[in-house]
């Protein structure tokens, strides 16, 4: 951790942080279209700014409430949640605590006998036109005045809501925050806006890793690699994996995505190129079950026997969507190769884990190429302690 933080950033050694013992509260939200995987990222540029104020002069004096994850536009099956889902639904809120000082909104009300959060300030954050302004990008924000915004949250009470055009890094919220000392809580819509302090660091990786997944999804997948995979080690040698992310992907990104034919035949070339003797193929995928049975058909003619997860009706009810996808990428994540999407946030966490796993980088950063014209293979993030 940054012991030198406060020093750098003078802002959070002045304010009048210190004036009282009130544990504050930070919240945020971000832009409706994005999918869990982005907003998985998010959560840890909030989490790392949290985790090294815990260090300096805001000393634990600010937690962050998790905000609850409402039906993605993702998520498509007929048992949507009728109400916002918990952090806990998804991942042990005890490993996300050991990293970070976090609270679930509900136990949020629960402690504190209330019926909605009192905000403060809202702060809206947008971008700037051109954040290359005389050529250069620079960190700065500026304060647009008092604005409109919609919270999705109904148990979310604002005061008072301030348009702030904003470029940067997530620390560089404390100055915000500071301009308004005495605000208990504080809230940020877009937190998809503010940068990663630093990605790719020791910070980031203890952050990733306490992103432990919650029981019952690691036991569900658990159980199908160890009975319908035969895999019974974290690492498993008896399959491969794929994320073939098609939708949205396949329709707009077609220079960036095979075909079924190429898709199968990248499959194949990589198991023999590697020399990988397995014949098993698990595949996550969010395609359509018409495009999946094709991408079936045509491996299992290159003598490959093809797994996905297909959950019963009480797994859906059990898991939800959210939960399906996550146990598919648990999946992927111990296979002995993985191939994944290009520039997919699902495809990235599959390929974090497998780094916190151990695999080595040539199993795991690969990605499907279109079957013709340039294909950049993806940037490896290798863990760092
Ligand atoms: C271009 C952008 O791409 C972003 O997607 P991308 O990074 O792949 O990844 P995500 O941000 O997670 O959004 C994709 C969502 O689609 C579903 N999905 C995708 N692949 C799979 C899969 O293999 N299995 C299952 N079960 N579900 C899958 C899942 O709900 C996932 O959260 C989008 O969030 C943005 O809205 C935008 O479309």
């Amino acid at each position: 951790f940054d012991d030198n933080f406060c020093d750098k950033d003078k802002v959070l050694c002045h304010g009048n942080f210190e004036i009282d013992n009130t544990i504050k509260h930070i919240l945020y939200d971000v832009n409706p279209p994005e999918g869990f995987n982005l907003r998985r990222d998010v959560y840890m540029r909030f989490a790392i700014m949290l985790a090294k104020a815990k260090t300096n002069y805001v000393k634990n004096k600010y937690r962050l409430i998790l905000p609850p994850w409402n039906n993605m536009y993702h998520w498509r099956s007929s048992t949507k949640a009728s109400k916002p889902l918990p952090w806990r639904h998804f991942f042990d809120v005890t490993a996300l605590q050991s990293f970070a000082p976090v609270v679930e909104f509900d136990e949020y009300l629960e402690n504190t006998k209330s019926d909605y959060v009192q905000v403060d300030h809202l702060y809206v954050l947008q971008n700037f036109e051109n954040p290359f302004e005389n050529g250069v990008f620079e960190e700065k924000y500026k304060v647009m005045g008092n604005c409109v915004y919609n919270v999705s949250n109904d148990k979310i009470k604002v005061k008072e809501v301030i348009c702030v055009k904003f470029q940067g890094k997530i620390s560089k919220l404390w100055e915000l925050i500071a301009s308004n000392p005495k605000d208990t809580s504080v809230m940020f819509a877009h937190g998809e806006i503010p940068l990663h302090d630093s990605y790719g660091d020791a910070l980031y990786w203890a952050c990733r890793k306490s992103m432990v997944f919650s029981e019952p999804l690691v036991e569900a997948a658990t159980k199908y690699m160890t009975d319908k995979l035969k895999c019974f080690v974290k690492m498993c040698t008896s399959y491969i994996s794929i994320h073939w992310r098609r939708q949205d992907f396949a329709r707009s990104r077609s220079k960036d995505v095979p075909s079924v034919t190429g898709t199968a035949k990248q499959i194949d070339d990589i198991v023999r190129n590697t020399n990988l003797d397995l014949n098993e193929v698990f595949i996550a995928t969010d395609a359509d079950q018409s495009e999946l049975i094709l991408l079936k058909t045509e491996l299992k003619n290159l003598g490959y026997v093809v797994y996905y997860y297909t959950p019963t009706a009480d797994e859906i009810q059990r898991y939800k969507d959210g939960g399906i996808a996550i146990i598919e990428q648990i999946i992927c994540s111990h296979a002995a190769t993985f191939i994944g999407t290009h520039e997919s946030t699902f495809t990235y966490r599959i390929q974090e884990e497998r780094e916190l796993l151990g695999f080595l980088t040539y199993t795991t950063f690969n990605r499907f190429c279109p079957d013709k014209g340039e294909c950049e293979q993806p940037s490896v993030w290798k863990f760092v302690e």
